[in-house]
């Protein structure tokens, strides 16, 4: 069903050539993409991402150094896209989808071309603006996919890239930001359309932004983002120890940088303790409970015990996986919430916790948030209240390993 759906229209209607001109030999790129054979149909489809944009705006590059581990030097070398690349990103139950990169002198709008197809099935728009360039052009661009793909269905997350702020000093960017975001808005205005709301992003792949920045857009898709939420902040109320103290220690901190990737399992737990895992599914274990570093830096090194619940990625942004545990009462650890952390390469934030004030909440049986001191007198803030039981969540995964565990297990 889905086949002739998506192959007939970008086949017929998209394909080399200047603006506004639609030869009718476009397909989909070669390299990373199904076949238009294996795509699924529209209504079962991941939540799809379209990056589109000006021509040499850095779409390519921004998928390619995200999601293929390209190196920011490497891009210089990427060739104009002159079809539509789907990449598909399936690294876990959670976070399923997929991106759409199109070519930039494709006219979205030529009368032959299928736009409402593309955009009904979307989950977010990512516009990429040029910021070392002259952005006019981009912003009249922006303005024409956005009411258009607005008409089409409101529902897509609209997400403007201010791309390539590294060659700009500091100053320049704030005021490139202001800018970029006055006219935006203003033309929205201008057609009546204040209810589209514009997220704005100061980005480069040479830096950490351009995760974080696609880090956010990936999360407006999950739908059980409200109750990671809570379960991450209570991460992080957990989560004391300083990078400065501990610079070895492997310390995920802002929320934005974190996934979760299993549903919460039903549990009597009255409380949560997360425990950092390595990639390869087990939890890490150092003489004094703190975690170790890789050599290359790039996650915690691996260990002894393993974890059946461990879902693997091949995502870059997901490289390393943490665990919740739900204390069940009278009983033992009974649930696990396994939880990726979105890193790449080491790169620690050492910024303050943003969500710390969430001390006095705990997890209630069905895994929701309750606001009620915790039950046990035993806050969850306090890093050493939850000492005993990583041990336990640790003889929840493995009996064998109970009397050799270290406490402290957890990040505190
Ligand atoms: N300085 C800087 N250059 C970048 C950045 N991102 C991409 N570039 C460069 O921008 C140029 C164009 O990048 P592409 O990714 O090919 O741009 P595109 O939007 O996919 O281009 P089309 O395929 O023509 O639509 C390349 O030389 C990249 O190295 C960035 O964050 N900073």
């Amino acid at each position: 069903m889905s086949l002739q759906y998506e192959e007939e229209p970008l086949a017929e209607h998209y394909g080399y050539g200047p603006p506004d001109s639609f030869p009718k030999d476009f397909g989909y790129g070669e390299e990373e993409e199904e076949e238009a054979e294996d795509l699924p149909a529209p209504a079962d489809s991941k939540p799809r991402i379209l990056l589109m944009g000006l021509r040499r705006s850095g779409k390519s590059s921004i998928q390619k150094v995200v999601f293929h581990k390209m190196s920011p030097n490497e891009t210089l070398f990427l060739e104009s896209t002159n079809k539509i690349y789907k990449d598909d990103i399936s690294s876990s139950s959670f976070v399923n989808f997929q991106i759409w990169d199109f070519p930039g002198q494709v006219d979205f709008f030529d009368p032959t071309f299928d736009y409402e197809m593309i955009f009904r099935g979307t989950g977010a728009l990512i516009f990429v603006i040029d910021a070392q360039d002259d952005y006019v052009e981009a912003l009249g661009r922006l303005h024409l996919t956005v009411t258009r793909a607005y008409r089409v269905n409101p529902d897509i997350n609209f997400e403007v890239f201010i791309h390539k702020v590294d060659g700009l000093s500091d100053d320049h960017k704030i005021e490139t930001q202001r800018d970029i975001h006055q006219r935006a808005n203003d033309d929205l205005v201008d057609a009546s359309l204040e209810k589209l709301h514009l997220s704005f992003y100061l980005t480069s792949i040479y830096d950490h932004s351009i995760f974080e920045a696609f880090s956010k857009v990936v999360q407006k898709l999950i739908p059980q983002l409200p109750t990671l939420e809570n379960l991450l902040n209570i991460f992080i109320s957990v989560s004391r120890r300083e990078p400065a103290q501990h610079p070895h220690l492997w310390r995920p901190s802002v929320l934005n940088n974190l996934v979760v990737t299993e549903t919460i399992k039903e549990s009597g737990g009255r409380g949560a303790l997360i425990s950092p895992l390595s990639s390869n599914g087990s939890v890490p274990l150092s003489s004094d409970g703190s975690v170790p570093l890789s050599s290359d830096g790039s996650g915690p090194l691996s260990s002894n015990v393993p974890c059946p619940l461990m879902v693997q990625s091949p995502c870059p942004l997901m490289k390393c996986y943490g665990m919740v545990a739900l204390r069940g009462g009278e009983r033992s650890w009974d649930a696990y919430v396994p939880v990726e952390i979105s890193q790449r390469g080491g790169n620690l934030s050492t910024e303050p916790h943003a969500n710390g004030g969430t001390s006095q909440q705990s997890l209630t049986p069905r895994g929701d948030l309750s606001t009620e001191p915790h039950a046990n007198g035993g806050p969850l803030n306090e890093p050493h209240a939850n000492r005993g039981t990583s041990q336990q969540s640790l003889t929840k995964l493995s009996e064998s390993q109970r009397d050799s565990s270290p406490p402290g297990v957890g990040i505190q």
